[in-house]
């Protein structure tokens, strides 16, 4: 397993790189894009922080990767949407850095009240200057805090030691949540009319893209002290230069830049209101230790076969649900297969019901389990649980899910349904069972069967007439095909039967043919699961 370790992490991080079995750790920093898509092109990972673009040409360049483990939170330099569908799963840390940017934080707004930098520059060139730089205190004022997630909860703590009033402005927070910690959710008109001090703490999407532009600047305080710490493009850097030099704003701090490294003409560089740092939210000895080595094991699990942790593209699991939802995990995958083998190449909606304890789990990854056993054959060993939904969507196909409470006849049961464009639902549903677990499948199209769920099935319609079982053990023997299990079910004598015939090896073409000509065979599918 080859690792390219594309920007600076912790050199313990990379030392548990190198510490797997089987791995090979390669250490390039601050590659040019061409250089990168050349070291990509035989790599099963890359980790990487906020410099090293992954973008969808990088992606492409490198056929063997599967996972992308980025030692931060913000994942906005690695496009995930041609990773989800190459099925290369995207891992962060969200965790590990969030006490250093909020410290970092805390720290240019105290800047921002106090012009200890300007101060520091003034003495650094030999002056003695009391009287340019005065502050003014936090003390009673109101610090607005725009996405009060994990760094912007620490922010409005120590604002809160610092004597000042918090609001939030967060439309996806629970009111009760900001109550707990006795921070005023407001609107963010309100929040921009009241605060003396704006912090913004959120990704960077097209919903907070300029999300503080002119207009929003207008609804300020004369005088407003603005911070950014999240990234670049949540405020508009045009107005924002525009409204410091105006003195709409009084004073400006900021760690992120809509173009990273910030243009060496830049304007903020030259005005006397702003500190600027080149992005070192994260940059502690303690947030860089605790991502690198958080990004290094993850991403070994990964390469390793184990748990998915922290994936933004794909349903995590720890490993404690693993051991429940496993088995079916597994079983999903199956019953996936068979029923894309029993229906129409064509189809325009698959339906997965459950029953039993599955329905109090989060049954996501059983869901992406079933998507990905019926695109198995469709799209090969390409598709994953990461990108199968994508490839299902661009198939025209719809999936629903059902969580059922009522008595299915089994303490747990998978029911996949796939729904033809004529509306003909061809269906399989299977548990697990007996003193071993085991996946067996309980019905096909409607009518009870009970074999493994595993291996080759014949799943044959044909009339309920005297002989069939040993017509076709016949044929099959005759072919050299061994039968290792077998399934019989019909609605009432005399109709039509259902067989599903569970097989050692192959049936030769031969056999195949003569099956599906006899008189009595309605419709005979070969099952591969
Ligand atoms: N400067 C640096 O070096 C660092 C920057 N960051 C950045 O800080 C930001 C926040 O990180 P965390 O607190 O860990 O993330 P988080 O996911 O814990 O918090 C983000 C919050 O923003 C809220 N939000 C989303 N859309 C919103 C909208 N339209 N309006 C208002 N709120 C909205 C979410 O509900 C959530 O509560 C991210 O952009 C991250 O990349 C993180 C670490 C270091
Ligand atoms: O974690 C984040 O989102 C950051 O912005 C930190 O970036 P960095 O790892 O310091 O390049």
């Amino acid at each position: 397993m080859k690792v390219l370790v594309a920007d600076k992490i912790s050199p313990k991080g990379v030392a548990y790189l190198r510490q797997q079995p089987g791995f090979e750790v390669i250490e390039a920093y601050g590659s040019s894009p061409e250089k990168v898509l050349e070291l990509v092109k035989d790599v099963h990972a890359i980790a990487v922080r906020s410099e090293t673009k992954i973008t969808a040409k990088v992606i492409a360049a490198a056929p063997l990767l599967k996972v992308v483990g980025r030692a931060g939170v913000g994942v906005d330099n690695v496009d995930v949407d041609a990773a989800t569908e190459r099925g290369v799963i995207v891992m962060n840390t969200p965790s590990g850095n969030t006490i250093a940017t909020a410290e970092l934080t805390f720290t240019h707004l105290l800047c921002g009240a106090r012009p200890v930098p300007q101060a520091a520059a003034s003495m650094r060139a030999g002056n003695w200057d009391r009287k340019s730089f005065s502050g003014i205190e936090l003390l009673r004022k109101t610090l607005g805090i725009v996405g009060l997630g994990r760094i912007g909860s620490e922010v409005a703590k120590r604002a809160q030691a610092f004597g000042m009033r918090v609001l939030a402005y967060d439309p996806y927070l629970a009111p009760s949540r900001a109550k707990a910690m006795q921070i005023e959710s407001v609107t963010l008109d309100e929040l921009l009319q009241q605060s003396d001090y704006i912090t913004v703490h959120m990704p960077l999407t097209d919903d907070t893209k300029y999300m503080i532009d002119e207009a929003a600047l207008e609804k300020c305080k004369k005088g407003v002290r603005i911070f950014n710490c999240a990234r670049g493009g949540i405020i508009k850097e045009t107005a924002l230069l525009a409204a410091l030099k105006s003195g709409k704003v009084g004073a400006a701090g900021l760690d992120v830049y809509e173009d990273e490294p910030l243009a060496k003409d830049s304007e903020f560089r030259s005005l006397p209101n702003v500190v600027l740092t080149p992005h070192l939210g994260a940059s502690t000895a303690e947030a860089q230790e605790s991502v690198g080595i958080e990004i290094a094991e993850q991403i070994a699990d990964v390469l390793n076969g184990g748990v998915i942790r922290n994936a933004v593209n794909v349903p995590s699991l720890d490993a404690n649900t693993v051991k429940v939802l496993g088995p079916y995990i597994d079983l999903g995958t199956k019953l996936g297969t068979l029923v894309q083998q029993i229906s129409p190449a064509q189809i325009d909606l698959l339906k997965i019901t459950y029953w039993g304890k599955i329905v109090d789990l989060d049954a996501n990854a059983i869901t992406r389990s079933v998507q990905r056993g019926y695109l198995r054959r469709i799209s090969g060993e390409e598709v994953n649980f990461v990108n199968a939904p994508v490839l299902l969507e661009r198939l025209g196909v719809k999936v629903e899910v059902v969580k059922s409470t009522g008595d299915s006849g089994y303490s747990e049961l998978i029911q996949v349904e796939a729904v033809g464009p004529d509306g003909a639902i061809y269906r399989a549903s299977g548990t697990r069972m007996g003193k071993q677990n085991q996946a067996r499948i309980v019905s096909v199209n409607g009518r009870e069967v009970e074999v493994a769920a595993e291996g080759k099935l014949l799943v044959l319609e044909n009339l309920d007439q005297p002989g069939m079982v040993g017509e076709i053990g016949t044929i099959l023997g005759q072919d050299g095909v061994n039968i290792a299990d077998m399934s019989l079910s019909r609605l009432i004598p005399g109709g039509t039967a259902y067989m599903v015939v569970r097989v050692d090896t192959e049936p030769s073409d031969n056999a195949r043919k003569i099956i599906k000509g006899h008189p009595a065979i309605k419709q005979a599918k070969f099952v591969q699961l």
